[in-house]
C-alpha cells in the first residue's frame, strides 16, 4: 500500500486541483490531501474560504481519501502523522525537491518527493484561483 500526500491551498476548486490530485493519486494507492492553513499562506492573497470549508471541499472529491487541516507551526507534523512513501509537489509549487528532501531525511522521516505533471488547459477554462478571482471582480465592479 502506497500512500501519497498533496498538498496546497485549493481556494475555489478548479480543473487545474482537479489534475493535480489526479496526478498525485495515479502514483500510489492512498491519497491524503493536506490543506494549507489560511494564515500560513504568505505568496499570494488569503485564501477567501475557510480553512474547514477548503478541506471539506478537498475531502468530497473522488480521487481524494483523506484531506487533512495543516499544522499552524509545523508542516513535519501530519507528514509524520500520515508516514507517506511519497510527496507530489504541484507543477509549480515554490518548494525545492533537493531541499524538502533533506529537512525530511534530518526528521527522520523516509519519504521520497516528486513533481506532479502540468495541465495543458483549454482556453476557455479558468484553472488558476487568482484568475477566477480577478474574473468575478472585474464582472462584478
Ligand atoms: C510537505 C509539505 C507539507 C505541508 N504541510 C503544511 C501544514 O501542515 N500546514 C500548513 O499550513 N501548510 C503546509 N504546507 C504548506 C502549504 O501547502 C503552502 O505551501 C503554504 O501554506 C504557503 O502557501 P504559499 O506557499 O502559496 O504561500 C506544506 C507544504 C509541504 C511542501
Ligand atoms: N492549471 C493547473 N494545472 C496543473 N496543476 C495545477 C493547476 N492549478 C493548480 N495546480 C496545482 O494545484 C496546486 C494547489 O493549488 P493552490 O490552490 O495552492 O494554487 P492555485 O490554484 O494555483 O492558486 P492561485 O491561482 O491562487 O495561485 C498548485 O500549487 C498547482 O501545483
Amino acid at each position: 500500500m502506497t500512500a501519497v500526500v498533496a498538498q496546497g491551498t485549493f481556494d475555489i476548486l478548479h480543473p487545474g486541483h482537479v489534475h493535480y490530485l489526479s496526478d498525485a493519486a495515479a502514483m500510489g494507492d492512498r491519497l491524503h490531501v493536506i490543506v494549507a492553513r489560511g494564515e500560513n499562506v504568505t505568496h499570494k492573497p488569503k485564501p477567501i474560504l475557510s480553512d474547514g470549508q477548503r478541506r471539506r471541499m478537498v475531502a468530497a472529491l473522488d480521487v481524494v481519501d483523506e484531506a487533512h487541516l495543516g499544522h499552524p507551526e509545523d508542516i513535519f507534523v501530519p507528514i509524520e502523522r500520515i508516514d507517506p512513501d511519497v510527496i507530489v509537489l504541484g507543477y509549480d509549487q515554490h518548494h525545492d525537491e533537493e531541499h524538502l528532501q533533506s529537512a525530511l531525511r534530518s526528521r527522520g522521516i523516509d519519504c521520497r518527493v516528486d513533481r506532479a505533471s502540468a495541465r495543458d488547459a483549454p482556453a476557455e477554462e479558468l484553472s488558476s484561483t487568482g484568475h477566477i478571482v480577478d474574473r468575478i471582480v472585474e464582472r462584478r465592479s
